[in-house]
């Protein structure tokens, strides 16, 4: 069933990947500060996270949100993932829970959990023989202060999910890109999501149930040092990309 999704971030490359999957899937409203630059589905609001009227607006009739809008830079300085990261994911969890709102999918990051790629784990961890994996029950262990910005982000949704009943998926997103995995870049192969895989696994965000939950977001790549079986058992995600695939 078609759902009413708040996509906040819209206008970035996940929020591409996922309307390039899905814009005829669910109906949808579409939030960044930035204009659209080209067609899009559903309505575009234009507005900043971290104000709370015009999100709690934004949120009005929705089911689910996914929330993506935020500093995306890993050598963010801390004033900013404090503002747009960490204040802004509190403003809409916040106001998805007084509009009613099922479900928030949260953009985590890989980089709330970099720090377990330590120098006498790597560069083995990355490669495909090697058996060490990260399933999402491990601690945070950030690789710089966009990465804590990004376990905060998970921290408010548990938060938001114990206090309020809010259900809530935390994607540690890996490497996003377009069409071919990272080139030259054992780290960035093995944690490779395709644009098809990213779209899927997002609708199967909006779609499955859970009460909170913190899933890996990355294809099937032979090279994964990210456990894919909580994504698979919880929200029926199926990758069809694997970076071993590619040249
Ligand atoms: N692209 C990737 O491989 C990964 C992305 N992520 C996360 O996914 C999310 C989306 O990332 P990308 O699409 O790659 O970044 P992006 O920079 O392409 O898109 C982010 C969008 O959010 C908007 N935005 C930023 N701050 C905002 C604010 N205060 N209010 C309203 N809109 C705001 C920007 O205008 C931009 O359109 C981010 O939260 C990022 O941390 C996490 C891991 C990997
Ligand atoms: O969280 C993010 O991670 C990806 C991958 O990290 P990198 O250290 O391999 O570049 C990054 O490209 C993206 O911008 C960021 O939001």
């Amino acid at each position: 069933m078609a759902q009413s999704v708040l996509l906040t971030g819209a206008a970035g490359r996940v929020g591409e990947a996922i309307l390039g999957g899905l814009a005829d899937d669910h109906e949808w409203r579409l939030l960044d500060r930035d204009p659209p630059t080209g067609d899009h589905p559903g309505e575009f609001v234009v507005a900043d996270i971290t104000d709370d009227e015009a999100v709690r607006e934004a949120m009005e009739g929705i089911d689910v949100v996914i929330h993506l809008a935020g500093d995306p830079r890993p050598e963010a300085p801390w004033d900013s993932v404090l503002t747009n990261n960490i204040d802004g994911a509190q403003t809409v969890f916040e106001a998805a829970v007084d509009a009613g709102v099922e479900k928030v999918a949260f953009a985590s990051s890989n980089h709330a959990v970099g720090n377990y790629e330590t120098d006498d784990r790597t560069p083995a961890m990355y490669r495909e023989h090697d058996d060490y994996l990260l399933d999402g029950t491990e601690l945070p262990r950030p690789s710089n202060l966009y990465g804590v910005s990004k376990a905060a982000g998970e921290s408010l949704g548990r938060y938001y999910h114990d206090e309020h009943d809010l259900s809530v998926v935390c994607v540690r997103i890996g490497n996003l890109t377009e069409g071919h995995p990272p080139i030259d870049y054992e780290r960035g192969q093995a944690m490779w999501l395709s644009y098809r895989d990213c779209a899927h696994l997002f609708d199967r965000c909006i779609r499955a149930d859970y009460g909170y939950e913190i899933v890996y977001g990355i294809s099937d790549n032979d090279r994964k040092y990210y456990s894919l079986e909580r994504a698979r058992d919880v929200l029926d995600y199926e990758p069809r990309d694997n970076s071993a695939n590619h040249d």
